[in-house]
C-alpha cells in the first residue's frame, strides 16, 4: 500500500458527482473516485441509452400505426444489433472520454476503483479498472478535506430470484443482449419496467410483465396510472397483485411459479423491482455519517451529513431517483463546496417526472389524492389529448392530461399526462409551479399565447377547465 495522499476534495462516483468540478475550485487538488464505468448510471446504463432505444421502438411502432392515416407500410425487419450499437458506439466513447479527461486532464487524479471509508475524512481504495495512472490491484489511501459521496443506486434483485440461480437480466445488462429474444418476462411493475416493455415489444419480443402491487407504474396519480394499465393490459400479458414464489429454468424459456399459482414465463428474465442507494460496501460504518433504513445518506438540504465536510447528493441520498434530481443536487454542493459562507439549499418543492413508455406518462405537482390528504378544495379537468385539433391530427384516442387545482385559491397544485410527448408537454406547468404561487392557473392559461394549433392546447384547455371562482382568477 502507498502512503497517504491528502486532498482538498475526494469525489466518489462519476455520475453527477463528475460534475462538481467547477472553475470555481481552482487550485484545489481533487481526487474523483470510480469504480465501475466512468461517468455513472444515466450515461453508460440509465436515461440516455434507454431513451435512444425508445426512439427507436417508436419508429417501428409509428410503421405499425401508419395505415390508421391511409399510409401503408410494413416493418421489413429489425436489426437489433445495429439499434443496440447505434446507441453504444455513441455512448461508450464519450464514457472513455470523460474518463481520459479526469486521468490525463490536470486537474483532478482518477482512481479507477472502488473507494471505502476506514474513518470520517480517509478512503481506502482498490484500483479494479484499466485505463487509469495507478497500477491494477494496488490499494491506495487519500484522506480529503472534503468528501462527496455520489455512489448513486444500484438494482434490487429480490432473494427469490437470486437463490433459484436462473439466469436473469436487469437494466444494467440487458440492453446489451446480443440478440433479440422471442420472448421476455420482466419483474416489477415500475419506471423501468414500463420502459422496457415499451422498448421490446415495439421490437417484436413476446413481453408478460408480474409485479406484486395491484397496478402498473403505481407512484403515479391513480386515475392516469389505472388509464395506463389498461392499456398496457391491451398490449401486453399483465400480471398484478402477484410475486414469483420459484423460478426455474425450462428447455428455452425461464418459468416463474406466481403466489397465485399461475406461472408466467420468458426466454429472458428482466428483473427490474427498484433500485437500493449503493451504499452498502463504502465503509460508512467506519464514519459517523448516518444512514435512513432504506440505506439512503442522511443529508440536510445543503447536502451535509451528520460529519462535518462529507457531503452527499443523488441517489446515494436522495428520495428522488432521477438524474434532473441528482443535477440539481450537484449544482447546489458544488456552489456549496466553493462558498461555505453562502450555502445554497435543494429545492425539492416540483419535482417532474416523466416515464418514456408508451403511452409517454409525465407528471409535476400533486396528484389529486395527494391534494385531498393536504385538505385543499381540490378541483381537477382530464383533457382528452384526441379533443384538440392536434389531438385530431394524430388520431389521438387514448391521451389524457389531467390538472389538479384549488379552488379557495385558483392556483395550480399539479398536471398529470398520458400521451404522446407528455414529457415536453407539461414543462409549462413545471414552470409556472417553480415560479411561485403569484399566478393562478386560469392567468396561466390566459395570461400568455398558446400556438395554435400546437399540442399545448392539451395543458392550456385542461388548466381553463378548472373550476375556479371569479374572484380568484377563474371565469366560472
Ligand atoms: C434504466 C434506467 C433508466 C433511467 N432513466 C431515467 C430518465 O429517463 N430520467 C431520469 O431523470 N432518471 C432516469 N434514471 C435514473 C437516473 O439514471 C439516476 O437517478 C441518476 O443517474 C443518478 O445519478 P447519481 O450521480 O446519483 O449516481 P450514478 O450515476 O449511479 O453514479 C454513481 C457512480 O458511483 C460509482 N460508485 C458507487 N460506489 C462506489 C465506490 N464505493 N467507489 C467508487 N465508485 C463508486 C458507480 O460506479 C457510479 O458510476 C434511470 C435509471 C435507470 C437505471
Ligand atoms: N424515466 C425515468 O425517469 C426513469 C426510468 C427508469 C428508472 N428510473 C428511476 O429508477 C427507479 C427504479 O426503477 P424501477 O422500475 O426498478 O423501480 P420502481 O420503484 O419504479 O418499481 C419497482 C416495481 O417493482 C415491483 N416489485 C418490487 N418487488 C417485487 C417483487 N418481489 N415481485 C414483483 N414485483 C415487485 C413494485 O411493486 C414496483 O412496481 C425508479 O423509481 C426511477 O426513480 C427513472
Amino acid at each position: 500500500m502507498s502512503d497517504t495522499t491528502h486532498y482538498d476534495l475526494v469525489i466518489i462516483g462519476t455520475g453527477s458527482g463528475n460534475s462538481l468540478v467547477t472553475p470555481e475550485l481552482e487550485g484545489r487538488r481533487i481526487a474523483v473516485v470510480e469504480g465501475g464505468v466512468f461517468g455513472g448510471t444515466c450515461l453508460n446504463v440509465g436515461c440516455i441509452p434507454t431513451k435512444m432505444f425508445v426512439y427507436a421502438a417508436e419508429v417501428a411502432s409509428t410503421i405499425r400505426d401508419a395505415s390508421r392515416f391511409g399510409i401503408d407500410a410494413s416493418l421489413d425487419q429489425v436489426r437489433w444489433t445495429d439499434i443496440r450499437d447505434r446507441v453504444f458506439g455513441r455512448i461508450d466513447p464519450i464514457s472513455d472520454g470523460g474518463r481520459d479527461y479526469r486521468v490525463d486532464g490536470g486537474h483532478t487524479e482518477a482512481y479507477l476503483g472502488h473507494a471505502r471509508f476506514v474513518s470520517d475524512h480517509e478512503l481506502e481504495i482498490e484500483i479494479t479498472r484499466p485505463g487509469g495512472h495507478h497500477e491494477l490491484g494496488s490499494v491506495h489511501r487519500i484522506t480529503g478535506d472534503q468528501v462527496v459521496i455520489a455512489t448513486g443506486s444500484r438494482p434490487h434483485v429480490p432473494d427469490v430470484v437470486l437463490d433459484s440461480g436462473v439466469p436473469f437480466h436487469t437494466s444494467d445488462t440487458v440492453m446489451r443482449l446480443p440478440e433479440l429474444p422471442a420472448s421476455m418476462v420482466i419483474l416489477g411493475g415500475g419506471y423501468i419496467a414500463a420502459e422496457f416493455a415499451h422498448i421490446f415489444s415495439a421490437l417484436g419480443v413476446e413481453v408478460r410483465i408480474v409485479t406484486r402491487g395491484d397496478g402498473l407504474l403505481r407512484a403515479l396519480d391513480a386515475e392516469l396510472a389505472a388509464a395506463w394499465t389498461d392499456l398496457a393490459r391491451a398490449q401486453w400479458d399483465v400480471r398484478t397483485g402477484v410475486e414469483a414464489v420459484s423460478l426455474e429454468q425450462g428447455e428455452s424459456e425461464i418459468e416463474l411459479t406466481l403466489s397465485d399459482g399461475s406461472t408466467a414465463s420468458g426466454e429472458v428474465l428482466l428483473v427490474a423491482t427498484g433500485r437500493t442507494p449503493h451504499t452498502h460496501d463504502l465503509g460508512l460504518e467506519h464514519t459517523g455519517v448516518s444512514t435512513h433504513d432504506d440505506g439512503r445518506v442522511v443529508v440536510d438540504r445543503f447536502g451535509r451529513t451528520a460529519v462535518a465536510g462529507v457531503w452527499s447528493l443523488g441517489d446515494a441520498s436522495s428520495e428522488h431517483q432521477l438524474k434532473h434530481v441528482a443535477n440539481h443536487e450537484a449544482r447546489a454542493v458544488a456552489h456549496n463546496l466553493a462558498h461555505p459562507d453562502d450555502l445554497r439549499a435543494f429545492d425539492h418543492r416540483f419535482v417532474p417526472a416523466a416515464v418514456f413508455t408508451h403511452p409517454q406518462m409525465a407528471c409535476v405537482g400533486l396528484t389529486e389524492a395527494q391534494a385531498q390528504d393536504e385538505g385543499y378544495a381540490v378541483t381537477t379537468k382530464v383533457q382528452r389529448f384526441g379533443d384538440t385539433a392536434y389531438g385530431w391530427a394524430m388520431e389521438d384516442t387514448t391521451g389524457l392530461l389531467k390538472a389538479v387545482g384549488d379552488a379557495a385559491t385558483g392556483r395550480l397544485l399539479g398536471v398529470h399526462a398520458m400521451g404522446p410527448m407528455a414529457s415536453t408537454l407539461i414543462q409549462p406547468a413545471i414552470q409556472a409551479l417553480s415560479m411561485g404561487p403569484s399566478v393562478t392557473a386560469h392567468e396561466l392559461a390566459r395570461g400568455q399565447y398558446w400556438i395554435h394549433p400546437a399540442l399545448s392546447e392539451v395543458l392550456e384547455n385542461a388548466l381553463l377547465g378548472l373550476h375556479v371562482p371569479e374572484d380568484v382568477g377563474g371565469d366560472t
